[in-house]
């Protein structure tokens, strides 16, 4: 699944054949990727406020950050292959060939080789969770239960795997006020992390970079977790943890050198699928079931916590922080 440079050259081919205009959020996304994999980090001085175009174009490509060039060659060649699937409907999925689901904002869905690839894909939010993803994930979740794939693996585009929680989740306040805000969001979050629990095929967390909150605790439900030793702020407990730590701790199962990650993991993964995926099932099933009723339990009694702490002042507070912050308040 590791793009090489002959599908990176073939996915520039690909982007002049392009019937439709995709527009300049994605067009600034294909130049900074690509600027990213063939030059690495951004280093170019940044362009004044008022050289419009040259400046939105570094703010594209300075936001990748430290995203290794492998990386950066392979999600240029999932965007270009996500645009051609999108933007030339008619055209036929053949079978046992790789096949993208459209239809996701915040996703990319993928599967091939037996194996259906969850991609959270807000890189430039550092894959932070809107409501909209949580809805998606919980969808591509629900489809990936039903295909025809083995395994599940969710992962995330750019430099971070996911910062957690989008924190303007908190800002959207309907008429009901900040109490029904919290009765919503943990009815959300129950039903999200419910669908982790039922998962019912081996599914593995590939954390390609520094994970927080959420993405970080739900880790627990996943079957295999593979970290790229850039996952080095798997934020726990306010406390930094490396990818090492983690694994010390039994958060992770193991963690790979960040320039072999994808080569490694991937190599694995497609090995798994081959396995039996009625045994595999069953296996998972064996072992979930003596603890799932437990584990929503847990589940309905820890959002029931949450939704009392949303409403306290530390919450309230460190939400502020971080949003004002941003807006230089
Ligand atoms: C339904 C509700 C369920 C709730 C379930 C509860 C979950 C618990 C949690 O998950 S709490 C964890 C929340 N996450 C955080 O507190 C992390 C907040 N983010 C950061 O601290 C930093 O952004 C960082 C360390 C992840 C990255 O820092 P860096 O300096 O490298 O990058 P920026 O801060 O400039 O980020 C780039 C842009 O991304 C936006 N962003 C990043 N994370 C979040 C986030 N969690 N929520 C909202 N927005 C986020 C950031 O604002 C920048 O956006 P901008 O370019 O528009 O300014």
């Amino acid at each position: 699944m590791r793009a090489s440079q002959k599908d990176f050259e073939n996915a520039m081919n690909q982007v002049k054949l392009l019937k439709k205009d995709p527009g300049n959020e994605v067009k600034l996304k294909l130049y900074a990727l690509y600027k990213q994999a063939t030059e690495g980090p951004c280093n170019m001085p940044k362009p004044g406020v008022f050289d419009l175009i040259n400046k939105a174009k570094w703010d594209a490509w300075n936001t990748l950050g430290s995203l290794p060039k492998e990386t950066a060659r392979q999600n240029y060649v999932d965007l270009v292959s996500s645009l051609s699937s999108s933007l030339e409907s008619s055209s036929q999925v053949e079978p046992g060939t790789d096949r993208k689901s459209t239809g996701y904002e915040t996703l990319m869905v993928t599967s091939e080789d037996g194996i259906t690839k969850i991609t959270l894909n807000r890189p430039a939010k550092k894959n932070a969770i809107n409501i909209e993803m949580y809805h998606e994930i919980m969808r591509a979740l629900k489809a990936a239960s039903k295909d025809d794939s083995s395994i599940t693996v969710l992962t995330g585009n750019g430099d971070y795997y996911s910062s957690g929680n989008d924190l303007t989740n908190f800002t959207d306040i309907p008429p009901g006020g900040v109490e029904e805000k919290a009765k919503n969001s943990a009815i959300l979050l129950r039903e999200f992390v419910g669908c982790f629990i039922d998962f019912p095929k081996p599914l593995i967390a590939m954390v390609n970079g520094p994970a927080v909150g959420i993405s970080v605790t739900i880790l627990g439900l996943f079957d295999a977790v593979y970290a790229s030793d850039r996952a080095t702020e798997m934020l726990v407990f306010g406390k930094k943890l490396t990818a090492g730590e983690a694994c010390a701790q039994g958060l992770v199962t193991e963690v790979f050198p960040d320039s072999t990650f994808q080569k490694e993991v991937w190599t694995r993964l497609k090995a798994f699928a081959k396995l039996p995926p009625n045994a595999m099932r069953i296996s998972k099933e064996v072992i979930r079931n003596r603890e799932k009723e437990k584990l929503h339990a847990v589940n309905a009694e820890e959002c029931s916590v949450l939704q009392e702490r949303w409403l306290s002042d530390e919450c309230m507070n460190a939400v502020m922080n971080f949003l004002s912050r941003k807006s230089n308040l």
